[in-house]
């Protein structure tokens, strides 16, 4: 696991840097893609880099982590729809390159089992973007999340609603109970994994996924089992690590070939 402790505008460029290497050197590769508003920054930047320099998405696909289930078609906060305002639409995907578990479905566990299929089908992910919440949960695994899942339905904790309501207005009754979320088997099948923190509010979630116990009761810590793995945090989410000195002299000391 590689910490990097910097700025938010320059973890964001650090996390740009790593997908479009991969999209040189592998234009169809599998990207993981997040919501939330940790990797908004990295999707300003992916765009600007797609009008100004010419990166390009054109061979790509892209799987998404989580859904709400029930949110109608075009309701905003609907996962797909913000994925598709954040990022698909402002670059070149194909038609029907972006994927995401159907929070629609009328089978809802048939639609898990369908997109577990397809992340296989497509030869899984190269590069999986994620946040953490301040729960420790990633994508929408909550505290509790067996270490071994796949594409199930869950139910949201309150935490999650009420962390989560400030996209609904400020009204927690709003925000839906349940969702579909890739387990974290599946998102430990991504073959990079690069999770961005920003704020004192995830200092103890980063301090766990780095320096804690592996346990359910904190799912990102699962993570720590992942062979390559970078975190990206800013002081603020980085002030409860034990270890943030070291990670501070290593990064400055690394040297410039060595890539994430
Ligand atoms: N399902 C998403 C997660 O994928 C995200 O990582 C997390 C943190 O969100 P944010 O980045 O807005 O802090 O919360 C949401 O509930």
């Amino acid at each position: 696991m590689e910490v990097v402790i910097a700025p938010g505008p320059e973890l964001a460029r650090i996390a740009a840097d790593a997908i479009e290497k991969l999209l040189r050197v592998r234009p169809q590769a599998v990207l993981g893609l997040a919501t939330g508003s940790s990797p908004l920054a990295v999707y300003d930047e992916l765009a600007r880099r797609h009008e100004s320099d010419g990166l390009s998405f054109a061979q790509a696909s892209a799987f998404m982590l989580d859904e709400y289930v029930g949110l109608p078609a075009q309701h905003p906060e609907r996962y797909r729809n913000v994925i598709e305002t954040e990022i698909a639409s402002r670059v070149d995907f194909a038609p029907g390159a972006v994927h995401g578990p159907d929070g629609l479905a009328d089978d809802l566990v048939a639609a898990c089992a369908a997109y577990e299929r397809a992340i296989a089908d497509a030869g899984g992910v190269d590069l999986q973007l994620l946040g953490i919440g301040t729960d420790g949960h990633v994508a929408f695994n909550e505290p509790g999340s067996s270490l071994a899942s796949r594409t199930r339905i869950k139910t949201l904790t309150r935490q999650t609603r009420e962390d989560n309501a400030r996209f609904f207005g400020g009204d927690v009754d709003q925000v839906p109970t349940h969702c579909l979320t890739q387990g974290l088997a599946t998102i430990m099948s991504a073959r990079h994994l690069v999770l961005l923190a920003q704020g004192r509010g995830k200092a103890e979630a980063v301090h766990q996924l780095v320096e804690g116990p592996v346990s359910a009761m904190w799912p990102g810590t699962v993570l720590q089992h992942h062979p390559h793995v970078t975190v990206l945090v800013d002081d603020a989410a980085a002030s409860r690590l034990q270890l943030a000195d070291y990670f501070r002299e290593t990064y400055a000391a690394k040297p410039a070939w060595q890539g994430l």
